[in-house]
């Protein structure tokens, strides 16, 4: 098994005379601040002027603008999202970016496929870790953590391991898990993880099975329960206990549906998709129309995302979680989610 490291094997010595500067508050960057505050670790915020500005100050952070923050900082974690970190890399950080300091991200993408090339006399490494944002702070205020991986692209200080373990320990992960990657496997496997299952092969086998159903006839009041609500009350005990302890908690009518369905529906041309979505990932294919999509202001983003907020699965969801307030973490205050 590949080495993992856990809070007793982490010393945090690497940041406790270091000021660590958090560049964006949304989903990681609210989670890294705070998570780092409370375990200690002198964190202050690079911004722009706007709504994360408010939050991160409402949250007691010190905030100014990336260009100050990572000018007085010696650890820089670069948590804005991929699409803009060149042009703020250019424009903010890589002026102040002086000997002797460490850029650091949560993802590989930017350095992976070489739209962010750092000096030579600066540490950069990533630590990334394997949940939303929102739910690395939910899950460490609650006592646990969410896993890490950590990865060295450049050690100018002979440093730069210790102080991603550090940050991984600081941000929480050491409860969990942190493993040692490289920016390539971290880059590939996450790009491929959120594409063909965690939200793509998700969210698509969501709606196969809702519009099934009401295509069928069927109530989507009926269909949304069955399809999207139940599978977080699936996922739970999937992250719990695994398949076995899953399987443990259904009827053994449902057991041997799983068993004789599931592999008709996920099938070998499913995986065969599912690799060759990879091979366009490590082709560099996949980046270089993101990046293209990016450069012509987000067309097909912007046209697919409206479409996707019409779909009757989602119509339905709203108006029955609006009388589940208990499932409403974002109304129950949820922070630093910078996409509303
Ligand atoms: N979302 C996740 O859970 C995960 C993300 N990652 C990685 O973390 C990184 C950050 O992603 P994510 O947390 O999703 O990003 P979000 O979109 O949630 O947050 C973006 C933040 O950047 C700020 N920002 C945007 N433009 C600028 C600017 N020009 N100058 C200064 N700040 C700016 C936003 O502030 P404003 O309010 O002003 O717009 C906001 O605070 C990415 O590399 C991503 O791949 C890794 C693991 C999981
Ligand atoms: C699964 C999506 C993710 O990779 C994540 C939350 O880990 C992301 O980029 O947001
Ligand atoms: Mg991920
Ligand atoms: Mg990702």
């Amino acid at each position: 098994m590949v080495k993992m490291y856990y809070d007793q094997d982490i010393s945090l010595d690497q940041l406790n005379n270091k000021k660590v500067a958090v560049i964006g508050y949304g989903s990681q960057g609210h989670a890294h601040a705070q998570n780092l505050r409370d375990n200690g670790v002198d964190v202050c915020i690079g911004l722009r002027h706007g709504g994360s500005w408010q939050k991160a100050e409402a949250d007691g952070f010190t905030v100014t603008t990336a260009g100050e923050a990572t000018a007085k900082s010696d650890v820089i974690m670069f948590l804005v999202p991929d699409e803009k970190q060149p042009e703020i890399y250019k424009q903010e950080i890589e002026p102040h970016l002086t000997s002797g300091k460490a850029l650091a991200f949560a993802h590989g993408f930017n350095i992976h496929f070489n739209q962010v090339v750092p000096p030579s006399d600066v540490d950069v490494f990533l630590v990334a870790p394997k949940g939303p944002g929102h739910l690395v702070r939910r899950v460490f205020a609650e006592g646990g953590g969410v896993p890490a991986l950590f990865a060295v692209y450049q050690d100018a200080s002979g440093k730069a391991r210790d102080i991603a373990l550090a940050y991984s320990k600081g941000v929480g992960a050491g409860r969990a898990a942190v493993i040692e990657t490289t920016f390539q496997e971290e880059t590939e496997t996450d790009l491929f993880g959120e594409q063909a299952v965690l939200c793509g092969g998700t969210t698509s086998l969501i709606k196969a099975g809702f519009e099934t159903l009401t295509e069928a006839g069927y109530q989507p009041e009926v269909a949304y329960f069955e399809c999207l609500h139940e599978l977080k009350l699936i996922v739970d005990l999937l992250y719990e206990e695994g398949l076995e302890g899953m399987r443990y908690s259904i009827s053994d009518t449902a057991q041997w549906g799983d068993f004789t369905a599931g592999p008709r529906v996920v099938t070998d041309e499913t995986k065969k998709e599912m690799k060759n979505i990879l091979s366009e990932i490590q082709s560099g294919e996949f980046a270089k129309g993101w990046v293209t999509e990016n450069q012509v202001h987000r067309p097909m983003f912007t046209a697919i995302n409206k479409r996707e907020s019409q779909h009757p699965i989602e119509v339905v969801g709203r108006e029955l979680r609006e009388k589940m307030p208990f499932v409403q973490q974002k109304k129950k205050g949820m922070v630093g989610n910078a996409k509303g």
